[in-house]
Formats: C-alpha cells, structure tokens, sequence
C-alpha cells in the first residue's frame, strides 16, 4: 500500500488522482492533500478519504476547514506543502497544483527521495535546471502525469538515449484552433475555456489556446528527457489521440495512444512499472474515429510557442520569466482584465525587458518571478 501525498487535490489533475484511488483502494492511500481555497470541494474528500494531514493556502482557509470539525492536522502556506512532500510516512508525491508555486515543494519531495508523479510543469519551466540537478544527485525520477511527456516515457522505455533522433509533441491547437490571428481580437474567456478535447483547469485551457501549453511542454520536455530544443517538435494533431512520439534514428515513430482521459497518464505514474485497469470505461476505437489529421504547427498563427522555445534556448532566468508573466497574464485575461491577445503582448515584452542571468540559485529565481509579475500587473 502506497501512502500519496496530492498537491493540487481540488484541481482537475487532483480530482481524477482520487478517481485513481478509488479504483484501487487495495493498492493506494490518501496520506495528505494539499489545495488552495476550495473548501466545497476539499470536505466531501476528506471525509471519503480521511488524510491525516490537509495542507491549505492561508490562515482564513484554515478557519474555514477547523469550523467543519475535520480531525485531519491542518498546515498552511507554502512551507505546509514543503513540509508534507517530505514527510517520512509518504511514499509518493503528486504534485499537480498549479503554477511556479509548486516549485519548493518539488524540491522537498526530491530532497525526501520521494517517488514523484509530477503534473506541475511551470516548476519546470522556471527552474528546470535547479529540478534536475536535485533529481540527478538524489537518483529520483520525475515520472511524467502530463499526457504528452507520459507517452514519450512510455516510447522511450528500454530505448537507448543514444538511439532517439528526435520527440515529437502533438497539440490540439486549444479552442481556437480555426480561427485567424485577426478573428482573435474579441474572443471572449468563455469560448477560451471550451477545450476541443480535454476537460482541464482554466488556466491549462487557456495556455493550451495561445499554445503556450505546447511552448511550456517542450521546455518539460527538453528537462525531463534530457533533449536539446533543436530535437523537440511540434505538430497539429486536432484529435489529441496520439499523445506524443519519439523518432529513432533507423526512422523508427513509436507512438502512445489513447482516449483523452488524465487518468491514463496519472495512474501509469503511480503504478509505474506495472499496468492496472483503468477506472474509465471508454477505451480507444480506431474504428469509430477513422481519421487522424496532421498539421505543421505555425510559429506565426502561434507566438507563444515561438517565444517558448526561444526562451528555452537562451535559458536561465528567461524562462522564469516566461512562465511568472504568463501565469500573470492568463489570470488576468480569466479576470476579463485584458483581452486574449493581450496576453502575448506582455509576455513578449516581460521577455524583451528582462536581463537574462544564468545559472540562477533559488534565491534569484524566486525574486525574478516575483519581479517580473509586479511588472506586468503595473503595466496594465
Ligand atoms: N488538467 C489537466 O488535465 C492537466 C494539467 N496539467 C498540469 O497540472 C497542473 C494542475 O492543473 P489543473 O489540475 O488543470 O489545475 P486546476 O486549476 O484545476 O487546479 C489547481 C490546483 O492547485 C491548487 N492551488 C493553486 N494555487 C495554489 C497555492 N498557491 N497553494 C496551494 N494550492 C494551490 C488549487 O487549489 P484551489 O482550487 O483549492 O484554490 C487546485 O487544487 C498544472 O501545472 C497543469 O499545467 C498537465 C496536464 C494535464
Ligand atoms: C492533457 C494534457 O496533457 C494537456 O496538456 C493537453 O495536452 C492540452 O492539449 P493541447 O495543449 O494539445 O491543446
Ligand atoms: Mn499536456
């Protein structure tokens, strides 16, 4: 019996992680989850799933969750989840909360030698480098939850590295994929929000519909799998059925494929190496869907990918500040405070303003992202 700690449980990665458990109460237990504010939906959990400890984001939360008479250990803030990613009872980590934010708690859990399902890809997107310099020196691997780097882990199992040509992402290309760059200008948060494929939190849905989803992903990538930029590509794929690729260098694609179900790629991370049923009754018909379709991905239709990968390649603090002025803006734009389009264009200026610094240690990453998100609140 596994105990999992879960970052981010009242998320929608969260949410299908106890859809996991459910399925296998012989095999997991919920030692502790941790989420921000929600509390409508953190109780009915914890009354299901009894965790001895519930991390929350702030004080007045914790009033909230105490008044409910929960006999869980209640921890706040940042330093809660820290705390609990290296508790000594927990056996592996999901961390699936949302944004940079969820950066020192990865740390911890690799710091603990935890066993880590790792859904939080603006961790690394910020300090990508600080991540795997941890996760090298404590020999703990980052078992990958996000569809697209799960299926490139399960194409590469039992591959050299030395024999990958190249990794091939595919995106969907978000809920406006058929619309022009200028039919952009009045979309409203409420069309951003309809994902053609997957249901996700609104801040993923809203990345995946800039493709800056796909930008973070390929920085994902390039850390997780060791793999520099010039071997990363992209390419439109609107029915999210082939989840990634890898080519090898005989010209070999081995592919992963599957319904657009979270569950797939979450359980493999914590069943990994072993298979289970999955607690989803549709499985995959070829059949029924016929066709496939394949597209060449457009830096100029899609800026924040060509920003994304730009960043990645000049590195250090640029990609902080990618992700800080993205998670900014989206939240901005989710606030109808500015206009989709809106979110490129302080992105790219965060980026043009910034004064690169390499090899950045915590302490400078942590103000750059600070930093850089006063910025682009003062600027709107
Ligand atoms: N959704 C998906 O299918 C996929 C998501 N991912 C990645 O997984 C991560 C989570 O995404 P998703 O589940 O969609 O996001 P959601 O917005 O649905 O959920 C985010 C979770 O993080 C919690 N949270 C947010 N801020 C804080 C904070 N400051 N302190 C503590 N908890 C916090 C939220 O708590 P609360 O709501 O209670 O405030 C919630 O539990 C992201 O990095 C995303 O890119 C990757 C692939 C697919
Ligand atoms: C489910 C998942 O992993 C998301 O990141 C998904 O890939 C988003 O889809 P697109 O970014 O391809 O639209
Ligand atoms: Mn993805």
């Amino acid at each position: 019996m596994k105990k999992i700690a879960i970052l981010g449980a009242t998320g929608s990665v969260g949410l299908q992680t106890f859809d996991v458990v459910r399925a296998h109460p012989e095999l997991f237990q919920v030692y502790t989850m941790a989420f921000g504010r929600n509390v409508d939906v953190a109780i009915p959990l914890i009354k299901e799933f009894s965790p001895k400890r519930v991390v929350v984001q702030d004080l007045e939360t914790k009033q909230a969750l105490l008044q409910e008479g929960t006999s869980a250990e209640v921890v706040v803030g940042s330093t809660g989840m820290v705390e609990v990613s290296a508790d000594a009872e927990v056996d592996v980590v999901v961390n699936a909360v949302l944004g940079s934010v969820g950066l020192e708690a990865t740390l911890a859990a690799i710091r603990a030698e935890k066993q880590i399902a790792f859904a939080n890809k603006e961790t690394l997107v910020t300090a990508g480098h600080l991540v795997m310099e941890e996760a090298k020196h404590h020999d703990v691997s980052l078992l990958p939850v996000d569809s697209e780097h799960s299926a490139i882990f399960q194409a590469l199992n039992g591959e050299r590295k030395s024999d990958v040509h190249k990794l091939i992402l595919t995106g969907s290309g978000g809920s406006f994929r058929d619309l022009t760059r200028e039919q952009l200008t009045n979309v409203t948060v409420e069309d951003a929000l309809k994902h053609p494929n997957w249901s996700m939190g609104a801040k993923i849905t809203i990345d995946s519909a800039t493709m800056m989803n796909k930008g973070l992903e390929v920085i994902e990538a390039h850390w997780l799998f060791d793999t520099p930029y010039e071997d990363i590509d992209v390419i439109l794929h609107k029915e999210s059925v082939i989840h990634s690729m890898v080519e090898f260098k005989d010209n070999s694609v081995i592919a992963q494929l599957g319904t657009p179900d979270m569950r797939g790629p979450i359980q493999y991370a914590l069943t990994y190496p072993s298979r289970q049923r999955l607690p989803s009754p549709k499985s995959l018909d070829l059949i029924e869907m016929g066709k496939l379709h394949f597209q060449e991905m457009s830096f100029e239709r899609f800026p924040c990918l060509k920003m994304a990968y730009e960043a990645g390649k000049v590195g250090g603090t640029m990609t902080t500040v990618l992700n800080a002025a993205n998670e900014v803006a989206v939240a901005l734009f989710l606030q109808n405070k500015i206009s989709f389009l809106d979110i490129e264009r302080l992105i790219e200026k965060a980026l043009q303003r910034h004064q690169v610094i390499h090899h950045p240690d915590l302490e400078t990453i942590l103000a750059v992202d600070v930093e850089t998100r006063a910025q682009i609140r003062e600027n709107v």
